[in-house]
């Protein structure tokens, strides 16, 4: 029997996709903020956290967020290479998140073991995804890609392939998106609004939070 606090922490899920109906992504350039930002969208109802890592402290914001606020479900978003997927599992990442996908990180991200959404913009590389036996995927960049009209368009043909549209979604879009039968959660930055953050306004973000699980529930 394991005696390690792992049971503080959410376990990794079978589908990322159903979690949360959206998911917060996050870009942090203080550690402190990333570890206040988790705390706030838990509060908020939203206990999972797309953090990218597109900011030099992105891996040390993992770690702490690993240590500190073990109730959220950590992910890593802007997974680019194989050498991302595994440095984001080092830090304590419990899913993965790309823009995009090639052989070679499909590959690396599988490798690591977790949950990871990839990227998809077209049908090809949504079947591409499918052949290699995923069914979770981003849809990237959503609006300026089609939006929930081409999510729509492609329910039929590739009903296996569900979806978490990210770029571009805002709460008066994530509605339309998330009445498709193809979307399990939208993904989205508005939930940190970079005046927020520079204000430590936690209490804000835990609003936005919250609005966003009620738009989600109406
Ligand atoms: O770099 C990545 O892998 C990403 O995660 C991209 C983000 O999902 C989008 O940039 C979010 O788009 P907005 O919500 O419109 O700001």
């Amino acid at each position: 029997m394991s005696s390690t606090p792992e049971s503080a922490a959410p376990s990794v899920p079978a589908s990322v996709l159903s979690v949360v109906p959206v998911m917060p992504v996050v870009v942090a350039h203080r550690v402190e903020d990333a570890v206040q930002i988790a705390r706030a969208l838990v509060a908020g109802g939203l206990p999972a956290i797309e953090l990218t890592l597109r900011t030099p402290v992105a891996l040390d914001a993992m770690r702490a967020i690993a240590d500190e606020v073990p109730e959220i479900l950590l992910g890593a978003g802007t997974v680019l290479t194989p050498g991302h997927a595994k440095q984001a599992l080092d830090a304590g990442a419990r899913f993965l998140v790309s823009p995009g996908a090639t052989p070679s990180l499909l590959a690396g991200m599988a490798d690591t073991g977790l949950p990871f959404l990839p990227g998809t913009a077209t049908v090809s590389e949504v079947l591409i995804c499918l052949e290699a036996g995923i069914t979770e995927m981003k849809f990237f960049p959503a609006e300026v890609s089609g939006g929930a009209p081409y999510l729509k368009a492609i329910a039929s043909p590739v009903p296996e392939a569900r979806f978490c549209p990210t770029g571009g979604v805002t709460p008066a879009n994530a509605p339309t998106y998330l009445a498709l039968p193809n979307v399990g959660c939208v993904g989205g930055t508005w939930l940190t609004p970079p005046a927020l953050v520079e204000q430590q306004d936690w209490d804000g973000i835990t609003a936005l939070a919250r609005a966003a699980v009620s738009l989600a529930e109406a």
